[in-house]
Protein backbone atom coordinates (compact mmCIF):
# COMPACT_ATOMS: atom_id res chain seq x y z
CA UNK A 1 0.00 0.00 0.00
CA UNK A 2 1.25 3.13 -0.95
CA UNK A 3 1.83 6.19 1.76
CA UNK A 4 1.53 10.08 1.00
CA UNK A 5 3.82 12.06 3.45
CA UNK A 6 3.22 15.65 4.03
CA UNK A 7 5.55 18.17 5.26
CA UNK A 8 2.59 20.54 6.42
CA UNK A 9 2.19 24.09 7.82
CA UNK A 10 3.44 26.10 4.08
CA UNK A 11 1.60 28.69 1.94
CA UNK A 12 1.54 27.49 -1.37
CA UNK A 13 1.29 29.34 -4.70
CA UNK A 14 1.49 29.30 -8.14
CA UNK A 15 -0.97 26.83 -11.16
CA UNK A 16 -2.96 23.36 -10.98
CA UNK A 17 -4.09 21.84 -14.07
CA UNK A 18 -7.20 19.89 -14.02
CA UNK A 19 -7.10 16.60 -15.82
CA UNK A 20 -9.60 14.58 -17.53
CA UNK A 21 -12.90 13.73 -15.34
CA UNK A 22 -12.20 10.07 -13.56
CA UNK A 23 -15.76 9.21 -13.61
CA UNK A 24 -16.56 9.86 -17.25
CA UNK A 25 -13.49 8.28 -18.15
CA UNK A 26 -14.37 5.41 -16.37
CA UNK A 27 -17.70 4.84 -18.34
CA UNK A 28 -15.79 5.88 -21.44
CA UNK A 29 -13.18 2.96 -21.21
CA UNK A 30 -16.37 0.50 -20.80
CA UNK A 31 -18.49 1.97 -24.25
CA UNK A 32 -15.64 1.58 -25.62
CA UNK A 33 -16.03 -1.98 -26.14
CA UNK A 34 -19.43 -0.92 -27.85
CA UNK A 35 -17.66 0.28 -30.94
CA UNK A 36 -16.99 -1.78 -34.28
CA UNK A 37 -13.86 0.28 -34.81
CA UNK A 38 -10.60 1.48 -32.24
CA UNK A 39 -11.44 4.41 -30.35
CA UNK A 40 -8.96 7.12 -28.79
CA UNK A 41 -9.20 9.29 -25.93
CA UNK A 42 -7.51 12.34 -24.85
CA UNK A 43 -7.31 14.15 -21.51
CA UNK A 44 -7.74 10.95 -20.04
CA UNK A 45 -6.04 11.40 -16.07
CA UNK A 46 -3.40 8.81 -15.06
CA UNK A 47 -5.29 7.59 -12.09
CA UNK A 48 -5.20 4.23 -10.75
CA UNK A 49 -8.97 3.41 -11.83
CA UNK A 50 -7.97 3.56 -15.45
CA UNK A 51 -4.76 0.90 -15.14
CA UNK A 52 -7.52 -1.57 -13.79
CA UNK A 53 -10.14 -0.91 -16.26
CA UNK A 54 -7.32 -1.87 -18.66
CA UNK A 55 -6.56 -4.66 -17.26
CA UNK A 56 -10.29 -6.08 -17.41
CA UNK A 57 -9.80 -4.96 -21.52
CA UNK A 58 -6.93 -7.15 -21.44
CA UNK A 59 -8.68 -10.02 -20.42
CA UNK A 60 -11.18 -9.99 -23.23
CA UNK A 61 -8.64 -9.43 -25.65
CA UNK A 62 -8.90 -5.61 -26.07
CA UNK A 63 -5.82 -3.76 -26.46
CA UNK A 64 -5.81 -0.92 -24.99
CA UNK A 65 -2.39 1.47 -24.74
CA UNK A 66 -1.94 4.83 -22.52
CA UNK A 67 0.84 7.26 -23.52
CA UNK A 68 0.82 10.62 -21.98
CA UNK A 69 -3.23 11.66 -21.99
CA UNK A 70 -3.82 9.86 -25.31
CA UNK A 71 -5.76 6.37 -24.31
CA UNK A 72 -6.18 4.09 -27.91
CA UNK A 73 -8.79 1.17 -27.05
CA UNK A 74 -9.13 -1.38 -29.74
CA UNK A 75 -12.39 -3.77 -29.39
CA UNK A 76 -12.18 -5.31 -32.81
CA UNK A 77 -10.73 -8.24 -31.76
CA UNK A 78 -12.89 -8.85 -28.48
CA UNK A 79 -14.10 -11.98 -27.19
CA UNK A 80 -16.30 -12.97 -24.16
CA UNK A 81 -13.95 -13.80 -21.02
CA UNK A 82 -14.41 -14.29 -17.40
CA UNK A 83 -13.33 -10.33 -15.76
CA UNK A 84 -10.34 -10.41 -12.98
CA UNK A 85 -12.59 -10.01 -10.29
CA UNK A 86 -9.06 -8.21 -7.98
CA UNK A 87 -9.67 -5.55 -10.98
CA UNK A 88 -13.32 -5.51 -10.93
CA UNK A 89 -13.88 -5.15 -7.60
CA UNK A 90 -11.16 -2.27 -7.53
CA UNK A 91 -13.43 0.28 -8.71
CA UNK A 92 -17.09 0.99 -8.56
CA UNK A 93 -17.10 1.74 -12.49
CA UNK A 94 -16.76 -1.82 -13.19
CA UNK A 95 -20.61 -2.22 -13.05
CA UNK A 96 -20.43 -0.42 -16.61
CA UNK A 97 -19.14 -3.38 -18.34
CA UNK A 98 -22.73 -5.21 -17.53
CA UNK A 99 -24.50 -2.28 -19.58
CA UNK A 100 -21.45 -2.50 -21.87
CA UNK A 101 -21.53 -6.38 -22.57
CA UNK A 102 -25.09 -6.33 -22.36
CA UNK A 103 -25.49 -4.05 -25.56
CA UNK A 104 -22.20 -5.91 -27.42
CA UNK A 105 -23.12 -9.61 -26.82
CA UNK A 106 -26.66 -9.25 -25.28
CA UNK A 107 -25.68 -10.97 -21.99
CA UNK A 108 -23.26 -10.41 -19.07
CA UNK A 109 -21.18 -12.02 -16.25
CA UNK A 110 -19.73 -9.52 -13.84
CA UNK A 111 -19.14 -9.87 -10.57
CA UNK A 112 -20.14 -7.36 -7.89
CA UNK A 113 -18.01 -3.97 -8.64
CA UNK A 114 -15.92 -2.51 -5.46
CA UNK A 115 -15.39 1.17 -5.16
CA UNK A 116 -14.95 3.88 -2.22
CA UNK A 117 -16.34 2.10 1.04
CA UNK A 118 -19.19 5.86 1.16
CA UNK A 119 -22.01 3.02 3.08
CA UNK A 120 -24.18 0.95 1.11
CA UNK A 121 -24.26 1.37 -2.63
CA UNK A 122 -27.09 -0.83 -3.88
CA UNK A 123 -27.27 -1.75 -7.98
CA UNK A 124 -31.32 -2.27 -7.87
CA UNK A 125 -32.03 0.38 -10.50
CA UNK A 126 -29.31 -0.84 -12.72
CA UNK A 127 -30.78 -4.28 -12.72
CA UNK A 128 -34.62 -2.76 -13.12
CA UNK A 129 -33.28 -1.42 -16.21
CA UNK A 130 -31.67 -3.99 -17.80
CA UNK A 131 -34.99 -6.48 -16.84
CA UNK A 132 -36.76 -3.44 -18.53
CA UNK A 133 -34.79 -3.80 -21.57
CA UNK A 134 -35.47 -7.52 -22.06
CA UNK A 135 -33.05 -9.26 -20.30
CA UNK A 136 -32.77 -11.77 -17.39
CA UNK A 137 -30.83 -10.90 -14.14
CA UNK A 138 -29.58 -13.47 -11.46
CA UNK A 139 -27.39 -12.49 -8.68
CA UNK A 140 -25.27 -15.26 -7.15
CA UNK A 141 -22.41 -15.77 -5.07
CA UNK A 142 -21.41 -11.96 -5.65
CA UNK A 143 -21.64 -12.39 -9.49
CA UNK A 144 -23.97 -11.13 -11.81
CA UNK A 145 -25.48 -12.83 -14.73
CA UNK A 146 -27.53 -11.17 -17.11
CA UNK A 147 -29.26 -12.75 -20.31
CA UNK A 148 -31.70 -12.32 -23.23
CA UNK A 149 -33.62 -14.38 -24.87
CA UNK A 150 -33.58 -15.24 -29.00
CA UNK A 151 -34.50 -12.08 -30.10
CA UNK A 152 -32.31 -9.57 -27.58
CA UNK A 153 -32.91 -6.29 -25.84
CA UNK A 154 -35.55 -3.70 -26.93
CA UNK A 155 -35.89 -0.52 -26.36
CA UNK A 156 -38.51 0.33 -23.19
CA UNK A 157 -39.71 2.97 -20.60
CA UNK A 158 -37.52 2.87 -17.58
CA UNK A 159 -38.58 5.42 -14.95
CA UNK A 160 -35.52 5.38 -12.23
CA UNK A 161 -36.75 5.33 -8.67
CA UNK A 162 -34.02 7.24 -7.50
CA UNK A 163 -31.32 9.47 -9.14
CA UNK A 164 -28.53 7.40 -10.08
CA UNK A 165 -25.67 8.35 -12.18
CA UNK A 166 -24.55 4.59 -12.68
CA UNK A 167 -28.05 3.32 -13.25
CA UNK A 168 -28.56 6.17 -16.17
CA UNK A 169 -25.18 5.75 -17.68
CA UNK A 170 -25.60 1.87 -17.46
CA UNK A 171 -29.01 1.89 -19.09
CA UNK A 172 -27.66 4.26 -22.32
CA UNK A 173 -25.01 1.44 -22.38
CA UNK A 174 -27.35 -1.34 -22.62
CA UNK A 175 -29.61 0.41 -25.38
CA UNK A 176 -27.54 2.72 -27.30
CA UNK A 177 -27.88 -0.77 -29.83
CA UNK A 178 -30.86 -2.07 -28.66
CA UNK A 179 -33.70 -1.97 -31.12
CA UNK A 180 -36.34 0.09 -30.83
CA UNK A 181 -36.60 3.65 -28.64
CA UNK A 182 -35.86 3.88 -24.73
CA UNK A 183 -36.61 6.79 -22.46
CA UNK A 184 -35.42 6.73 -18.78
CA UNK A 185 -37.27 9.30 -17.12
CA UNK A 186 -35.89 10.75 -13.31
CA UNK A 187 -32.71 10.86 -15.20
CA UNK A 188 -29.50 12.14 -13.63
CA UNK A 189 -28.26 14.94 -15.02
CA UNK A 190 -24.27 15.08 -14.77
CA UNK A 191 -21.86 16.86 -16.69
CA UNK A 192 -20.00 13.27 -17.31
CA UNK A 193 -23.53 11.84 -18.52
CA UNK A 194 -23.35 14.31 -21.30
CA UNK A 195 -20.00 13.61 -22.36
CA UNK A 196 -20.61 9.66 -22.38
CA UNK A 197 -23.66 10.64 -24.72
CA UNK A 198 -21.25 12.86 -26.74
CA UNK A 199 -19.01 10.03 -27.42
CA UNK A 200 -21.71 7.71 -28.64
CA UNK A 201 -23.57 10.43 -30.76
CA UNK A 202 -20.52 11.23 -32.51
CA UNK A 203 -19.99 7.52 -33.11
CA UNK A 204 -23.44 6.76 -34.89
CA UNK A 205 -25.59 6.83 -31.95
CA UNK A 206 -29.19 8.70 -31.07
CA UNK A 207 -29.29 9.90 -27.59
CA UNK A 208 -31.04 13.13 -27.03
CA UNK A 209 -32.07 14.69 -23.35
CA UNK A 210 -28.59 13.80 -21.70
CA UNK A 211 -28.09 16.63 -18.90
CA UNK A 212 -32.02 16.76 -18.45
CA UNK A 213 -34.18 14.16 -16.75
CA UNK A 214 -35.53 12.66 -20.05
CA UNK A 215 -33.06 10.66 -22.05
CA UNK A 216 -34.60 9.34 -25.19
CA UNK A 217 -32.33 6.52 -27.22
CA UNK A 218 -32.97 5.38 -30.47
CA UNK A 219 -31.45 1.95 -30.82
CA UNK A 220 -28.82 1.63 -33.56
CA UNK A 221 -26.86 -1.16 -35.60
CA UNK A 222 -23.47 -0.16 -35.26
CA UNK A 223 -21.23 2.69 -33.57
CA UNK A 224 -18.10 3.75 -35.01
CA UNK A 225 -15.38 5.89 -34.23
CA UNK A 226 -14.04 8.68 -36.35
CA UNK A 227 -11.94 11.02 -34.34
CA UNK A 228 -10.68 11.36 -30.88
CA UNK A 229 -12.60 11.94 -27.93
CA UNK A 230 -11.89 14.83 -25.66
CA UNK A 231 -12.93 13.52 -21.81
CA UNK A 232 -14.28 17.14 -19.73
CA UNK A 233 -12.46 18.17 -17.35
CA UNK A 234 -13.04 16.71 -14.00
CA UNK A 235 -15.13 19.02 -11.76
CA UNK A 236 -14.32 17.20 -8.61
CA UNK A 237 -10.51 17.12 -8.75
CA UNK A 238 -10.80 20.96 -9.94
CA UNK A 239 -13.22 21.27 -6.52
CA UNK A 240 -10.48 19.87 -4.37
CA UNK A 241 -7.64 21.56 -5.21
CA UNK A 242 -10.03 25.03 -5.28
CA UNK A 243 -10.68 24.53 -1.14
CA UNK A 244 -6.76 23.57 -1.00
CA UNK A 245 -6.09 26.92 -2.24
CA UNK A 246 -8.44 28.72 -0.19
CA UNK A 247 -6.86 26.54 2.90
CA UNK A 248 -3.32 26.92 2.55
CA UNK A 249 -3.12 29.25 -1.00
CA UNK A 250 -1.39 32.59 -1.18
CA UNK A 251 -2.35 32.71 -4.91
CA UNK A 252 -3.36 29.65 -6.66
CA UNK A 253 -4.82 29.76 -10.43
CA UNK A 254 -6.75 26.58 -11.40
CA UNK A 255 -6.74 25.68 -14.86
CA UNK A 256 -8.50 23.42 -17.71
CA UNK A 257 -12.29 24.51 -15.79
CA UNK A 258 -15.51 24.50 -16.88
CA UNK A 259 -16.62 27.06 -14.21
CA UNK A 260 -20.46 26.09 -14.88
CA UNK A 261 -19.90 22.41 -13.88
CA UNK A 262 -19.14 23.79 -10.45
CA UNK A 263 -21.54 26.20 -9.68
CA UNK A 264 -22.65 25.02 -6.35
CA UNK A 265 -19.09 25.07 -5.23
CA UNK A 266 -18.13 28.13 -5.83
CA UNK A 267 -21.44 29.77 -4.23
CA UNK A 268 -20.72 27.93 -1.27
CA UNK A 269 -17.00 29.42 -1.34
CA UNK A 270 -18.05 33.01 -1.81
CA UNK A 271 -20.75 32.58 1.02
CA UNK A 272 -17.24 31.50 3.05
CA UNK A 273 -15.77 35.01 2.18
CA UNK A 274 -13.06 32.77 -0.27
CA UNK A 275 -11.45 35.36 -2.65
CA UNK A 276 -12.34 33.99 -5.98
CA UNK A 277 -12.15 35.05 -9.71
CA UNK A 278 -13.83 33.14 -12.05
CA UNK A 279 -12.23 33.42 -15.51
CA UNK A 280 -13.76 31.47 -18.80
CA UNK A 281 -11.83 27.95 -18.18
CA UNK A 282 -9.49 28.99 -14.61
CA UNK A 283 -10.47 30.47 -11.41
CA UNK A 284 -8.05 32.50 -9.24
CA UNK A 285 -8.02 31.73 -5.52
CA UNK A 286 -6.46 34.12 -3.40
CA UNK A 287 -5.66 33.96 0.30
CA UNK A 288 -8.34 33.84 2.19
CA UNK A 289 -8.79 35.12 5.58
CA UNK A 290 -11.65 35.79 7.93
CA UNK A 291 -13.78 33.16 6.88
CA UNK A 292 -17.51 32.08 7.70
CA UNK A 293 -19.49 29.06 8.66
CA UNK A 294 -21.73 27.85 5.81
CA UNK A 295 -24.33 25.08 6.10
CA UNK A 296 -24.52 22.61 3.04
CA UNK A 297 -27.04 20.15 1.98
CA UNK A 298 -25.58 17.51 -0.69
CA UNK A 299 -27.66 17.27 -3.68
CA UNK A 300 -28.16 15.32 -7.39
CA UNK A 301 -25.94 17.54 -9.31
CA UNK A 302 -26.39 20.87 -10.16
CA UNK A 303 -26.76 20.71 -6.32
CA UNK A 304 -23.73 20.51 -4.44
CA UNK A 305 -21.67 16.93 -4.75
CA UNK A 306 -21.37 14.54 -2.31
CA UNK A 307 -17.23 13.92 -3.65
CA UNK A 308 -16.72 17.46 -2.39
CA UNK A 309 -18.28 17.45 1.52
CA UNK A 310 -15.00 15.99 2.54
CA UNK A 311 -12.86 17.86 0.13
CA UNK A 312 -14.21 21.14 1.70
CA UNK A 313 -14.32 20.13 5.28
CA UNK A 314 -10.19 21.06 6.35
CA UNK A 315 -11.37 24.43 5.03
CA UNK A 316 -14.43 24.86 7.30
CA UNK A 317 -11.76 24.70 10.07
CA UNK A 318 -11.02 27.87 9.31
CA UNK A 319 -13.89 29.81 9.24
CA UNK A 320 -14.80 31.42 12.61
CA UNK A 321 -17.89 28.98 14.49
CA UNK A 322 -19.83 25.99 13.53
CA UNK A 323 -20.49 25.11 9.76
CA UNK A 324 -22.80 22.20 9.09
CA UNK A 325 -23.22 19.44 6.11
CA UNK A 326 -26.15 17.22 5.50
CA UNK A 327 -24.73 14.52 2.68
CA UNK A 328 -28.60 13.53 2.20
CA UNK A 329 -26.36 10.72 -0.93
CA UNK A 330 -24.27 9.24 1.21
CA UNK A 331 -25.10 9.54 4.66
CA UNK A 332 -22.63 6.75 6.15
CA UNK A 333 -19.79 8.93 4.19
CA UNK A 334 -17.74 9.78 7.11
CA UNK A 335 -14.64 7.87 7.29
CA UNK A 336 -12.21 11.14 6.82
CA UNK A 337 -13.76 12.10 10.43
CA UNK A 338 -11.84 9.88 12.68
CA UNK A 339 -9.18 10.58 10.57
CA UNK A 340 -8.97 14.41 10.74
CA UNK A 341 -9.51 14.42 14.40
CA UNK A 342 -6.04 13.08 14.96
CA UNK A 343 -4.82 16.36 12.90
CA UNK A 344 -6.70 18.11 15.49
CA UNK A 345 -9.65 18.99 13.17
CA UNK A 346 -13.13 18.89 15.52
CA UNK A 347 -15.95 17.23 13.07
CA UNK A 348 -17.98 14.98 14.12
CA UNK A 349 -20.77 12.80 12.74
CA UNK A 350 -24.33 13.54 14.39
CA UNK A 351 -26.68 11.39 12.61
CA UNK A 352 -25.71 8.97 10.56
CA UNK A 353 -29.05 8.28 9.17
CA UNK A 354 -29.46 12.03 7.99
CA UNK A 355 -26.07 12.39 7.30
CA UNK A 356 -25.72 15.11 9.55
CA UNK A 357 -21.59 16.56 10.25
CA UNK A 358 -20.85 19.15 12.30
CA UNK A 359 -17.50 20.99 11.49
CA UNK A 360 -16.32 23.33 14.28
CA UNK A 361 -13.58 26.07 14.06
CA UNK A 362 -10.05 24.15 14.23
CA UNK A 363 -7.25 26.79 14.01
CA UNK A 364 -4.62 24.23 14.86
CA UNK A 365 -3.83 21.15 13.37
CA UNK A 366 -0.63 19.14 14.09
CA UNK A 367 0.38 16.53 11.85
CA UNK A 368 -0.05 12.73 12.40
CA UNK A 369 -0.52 9.20 10.78
CA UNK A 370 -3.77 8.68 9.76
CA UNK A 371 -5.11 6.74 7.12
CA UNK A 372 -6.95 6.98 3.48
CA UNK A 373 -10.20 5.11 3.94
CA UNK A 374 -11.45 6.23 0.36
CA UNK A 375 -10.41 8.31 -2.27
CA UNK A 376 -12.17 11.78 -1.07
CA UNK A 377 -11.73 11.09 2.69
CA UNK A 378 -8.08 10.66 1.45
CA UNK A 379 -8.19 14.40 -0.29
CA UNK A 380 -9.66 15.90 2.47
CA UNK A 381 -6.15 14.33 4.55
CA UNK A 382 -3.91 15.81 2.12
CA UNK A 383 -5.75 19.78 2.57
CA UNK A 384 -5.51 18.96 6.40
CA UNK A 385 -2.09 17.31 5.93
CA UNK A 386 -0.90 20.38 4.05
CA UNK A 387 -2.58 22.95 6.40
CA UNK A 388 -1.03 21.28 9.27
CA UNK A 389 2.24 21.92 11.00
CA UNK A 390 4.32 19.30 10.73
CA UNK A 391 4.80 15.81 9.45
CA UNK A 392 1.61 13.82 8.27
CA UNK A 393 1.81 10.46 6.84
CA UNK A 394 -1.17 8.83 4.91
CA UNK A 395 -1.32 4.91 4.63
CA UNK A 396 -3.70 3.48 2.00
CA UNK A 397 -2.73 6.68 -0.35
CA UNK A 398 -3.89 3.89 -3.31
CA UNK A 399 -7.46 5.39 -2.53
CA UNK A 400 -6.46 8.68 -3.32
CA UNK A 401 -4.43 7.69 -6.68
CA UNK A 402 -7.79 5.93 -7.44
CA UNK A 403 -9.21 9.97 -8.87
CA UNK A 404 -6.22 12.36 -8.63
CA UNK A 405 -3.79 12.04 -11.20
CA UNK A 406 -0.46 13.58 -10.93
CA UNK A 407 -0.93 14.50 -8.00
CA UNK A 408 2.62 14.78 -6.21
CA UNK A 409 3.85 17.05 -9.70
CA UNK A 410 0.87 19.22 -9.23
CA UNK A 411 1.40 19.72 -5.09
CA UNK A 412 5.05 20.27 -5.35
CA UNK A 413 4.71 22.76 -8.35
CA UNK A 414 2.94 24.59 -6.10
CA UNK A 415 5.47 24.38 -3.63
CA UNK A 416 4.19 21.54 -1.32
CA UNK A 417 6.69 19.45 0.46
CA UNK A 418 4.95 15.84 -0.75
CA UNK A 419 6.34 12.09 -0.82
CA UNK A 420 4.75 9.37 -2.47
CA UNK A 421 5.62 5.97 -1.30
CA UNK A 422 4.58 3.43 -3.44
CA UNK A 423 5.05 -0.09 -2.16
CA UNK A 424 3.48 -2.07 -4.88
CA UNK A 425 1.03 -1.12 -8.02
CA UNK A 426 -2.87 -2.52 -7.64
CA UNK A 427 -2.89 -4.83 -10.57
C1 LIG B 1 -17.99 6.12 -10.93
C2 LIG B 1 -18.92 7.22 -10.56
O1 LIG B 1 -19.43 7.93 -11.41
N1 LIG B 1 -19.12 7.39 -9.25
C3 LIG B 1 -19.98 8.47 -8.82
C4 LIG B 1 -21.42 7.98 -8.90
O2 LIG B 1 -21.53 6.79 -8.14
P1 LIG B 1 -22.80 5.88 -8.33
O3 LIG B 1 -23.19 5.89 -9.78
O4 LIG B 1 -22.48 4.58 -7.73
O5 LIG B 1 -23.87 6.68 -7.51
P2 LIG B 1 -25.42 6.85 -7.81
O6 LIG B 1 -25.66 8.15 -8.48
O7 LIG B 1 -25.88 5.62 -8.49
O8 LIG B 1 -26.01 6.86 -6.33
C5 LIG B 1 -26.88 7.87 -5.87
C6 LIG B 1 -27.72 7.32 -4.75
O9 LIG B 1 -28.61 6.33 -5.26
C7 LIG B 1 -28.51 5.12 -4.56
N2 LIG B 1 -28.71 4.02 -5.54
C8 LIG B 1 -28.00 4.02 -6.70
C9 LIG B 1 -28.20 3.03 -7.64
C10 LIG B 1 -29.15 2.03 -7.38
O10 LIG B 1 -29.37 1.11 -8.18
N3 LIG B 1 -29.84 2.07 -6.21
C11 LIG B 1 -29.65 3.03 -5.27
O11 LIG B 1 -30.29 3.03 -4.23
C12 LIG B 1 -27.08 5.13 -3.99
O12 LIG B 1 -26.97 4.29 -2.87
C13 LIG B 1 -26.94 6.61 -3.65
O13 LIG B 1 -27.53 6.89 -2.42
O14 LIG B 1 -22.29 9.00 -8.41
C14 LIG B 1 -22.09 9.29 -7.00
C15 LIG B 1 -23.15 10.30 -6.60
O15 LIG B 1 -22.97 11.49 -7.26
C16 LIG B 1 -20.67 9.80 -6.80
O16 LIG B 1 -20.45 9.91 -5.42
C17 LIG B 1 -19.65 8.85 -7.38
O17 LIG B 1 -18.37 9.48 -7.44
C1 LIG C 1 -17.28 7.74 -4.76
C2 LIG C 1 -16.38 7.97 -5.71
O1 LIG C 1 -15.91 7.08 -6.59
P1 LIG C 1 -16.45 5.63 -6.98
O2 LIG C 1 -17.92 5.77 -7.31
O3 LIG C 1 -15.65 5.32 -8.21
O4 LIG C 1 -16.18 4.73 -5.84
C3 LIG C 1 -15.76 9.29 -5.89
O5 LIG C 1 -15.16 9.51 -6.96
O6 LIG C 1 -15.84 10.14 -4.98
Amino acid sequence: MSKLIINGGKRLSGEISIGGAKNSTVALIPAAILADTPVKFDSVPDILDVHNLMLILKSMNVSSEFNGDVLKIDPTNIVEAPLPSKAIKSLRASYYFMGALLGRFQRATVSFPGGDNIGPRPIDQHIKAFKALGAEVTERDGTVTISTGPDGLHGAQIFLDIVSVGATINTILASVKAPGTTIIGNAAKEPEIIDIATFLNNMGANIRGAGTDVIRIEGVPTLQARNTHTIIPDRIEAGTYLSLAAAVGDGILITNIIPEHLEAFVAKLEEMGCDLTVYEDSIYVGASHDLKPIRIKVMPYPGFATDLQQPLTPLLFKASGRSVIIDTIYPQRIKHITELNKLGGKVKSEDTDEGIIVVDSSPKLVGAKVQAGEIRAGASLVIAGLMASGTTEICHADNILRGYGNIVDKLRGVGADVTLEIEERVN
